[in-house]
């Protein structure tokens, strides 16, 4: 998949670029409802002969409009977002740099530049697309838009128990803890990768190792807890557990979150390595212990647990 980042006003040689069947959208998540919007612009250009496209925007439109917002989380942080669409097949991702600039672009301009200029032929949108300044242009008046140059798609609102599946409905579950029914709306595992950092080496006495990661500021945590993880490292991957927390038996008012994983049956040397966590099961809360020996206990229950789940 090729990539290409795009600024208001930018200087691309769009002569250069190829028709495509495009499908545009935030897309925070590439969760089943944006699945559909991306697989149908994949599907079309299939048969149109064309490239796939999708145009999204970076960073979110909050951290532009909403002051003192300075960064969203995002359940797909960028590289994640780009291995998802990799494998919806999708040949070319447009990033449009979300400025001040572009939030006040009319729909008209907006279109100008960025549909009929990057050579699209064929956009895909879901049935709440809206764009151009306070989001006037949208999936039904895009007639008015098109100058003749473009054919359009609508997606219908693609539901889970009547009620739109959304980024935010999603988000909203992973804070509180319900990371399987959030995977369930995504169609795929929450995943987001850290870089394995030094901890208090405590863990190692505890007789549970574990890697401790240094995330990107952008990756949304899900609610702090214990889960069943998946550890991605190297292409191969590991069954474990993972605590997000604060480490309470330990540390007494600490505020900073840490985040880290004991692999399973592994017991190499990671530091410095960058390794991805698919989270899929809440387990429990994390609690202050009276004693480390209360702790390990817990935590040897934990494994079976969690053993348990993965055999299943
Ligand atoms: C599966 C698992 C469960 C954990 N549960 C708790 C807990 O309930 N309470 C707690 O204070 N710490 C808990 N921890 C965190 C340990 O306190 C932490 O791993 C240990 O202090 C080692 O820290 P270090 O990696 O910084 O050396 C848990 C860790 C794991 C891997
Ligand atoms: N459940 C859905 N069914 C059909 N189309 C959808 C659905 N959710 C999003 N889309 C479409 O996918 C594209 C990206 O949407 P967007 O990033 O706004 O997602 P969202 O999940 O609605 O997010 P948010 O919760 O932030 O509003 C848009 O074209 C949108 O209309």
């Amino acid at each position: 998949m090729r990539t290409i980042e795009l600024t208001y006003p930018h200087t691309l040689g769009f002569e250069e670029l190829p028709e495509t069947v495009c499908a545009i959208g935030f897309f925070d998540g590439i969760h089943s409802g944006h699945q559909q919007v991306i697989q149908t612009a994949v599907d079309e250009a299939k048969n149109k002969g064309m490239e796939s496209a999708v145009i999204t925007f970076h960073p979110h439109p909050l951290v532009v409009l909403k002051k003192g917002t300075e960064h969203v989380q995002y359940i797909t942080p960028m590289k994640e977002k780009q291995e998802l669409l990799q494998q919806l097949q999708v040949d070319r991702l447009y990033i449009i740099k979300f400025n001040q600039e572009l939030s006040k672009l009319s729909p008209q301009t907006f279109i100008d530049h960025f549909i009929i200029g990057l050579n699209i032929k064929h956009l895909v949108g879901g049935f709440d697309y809206s764009f151009g300044h306070k989001g006037q242009g949208n999936m039904e008046n895009m007639d008015e838009f098109t100058r003749g140059q473009f054919s359009y798609t609508t997606i219908d609102k693609v539901l889970s128990n009547d009620e739109k599946i959304s980024s935010t409905r999603i988000r909203k579950l992973l804070q509180s803890g319900l990371v399987e029914e959030a995977n369930r709306l995504l169609g795929h595992p929450l995943k987001f990768s850290g870089t394995v950092i030094k901890g208090a080496q405590r863990g190692r006495e505890l007789g549970y190792p574990t890697a401790n990661l240094e995330l990107h500021k952008e990756a949304l945590l899900p609610k702090p807890g214990i889960y069943a993880v998946c550890v991605i490292y190297k292409n191969e991957v590991y069954e474990g557990m993972a605590s997000i927390g604060t480490n309470p038996t330990f540390t007494a008012d600490r505020k900073d979150l840490s985040v880290e994983v004991n692999i399973f049956d592994y017991s190499n040397d990671l530091y410095g390595e960058e390794l991805q966590i698919e989270w899929h099961r809440y387990i429990r809360e994390e609690v202050k212990f009276d004693s480390a020996e209360a702790l390990i206990a817990q935590i040897e229950l934990d494994e079976k647990n969690i053993r348990n789940y993965f055999s299943e």
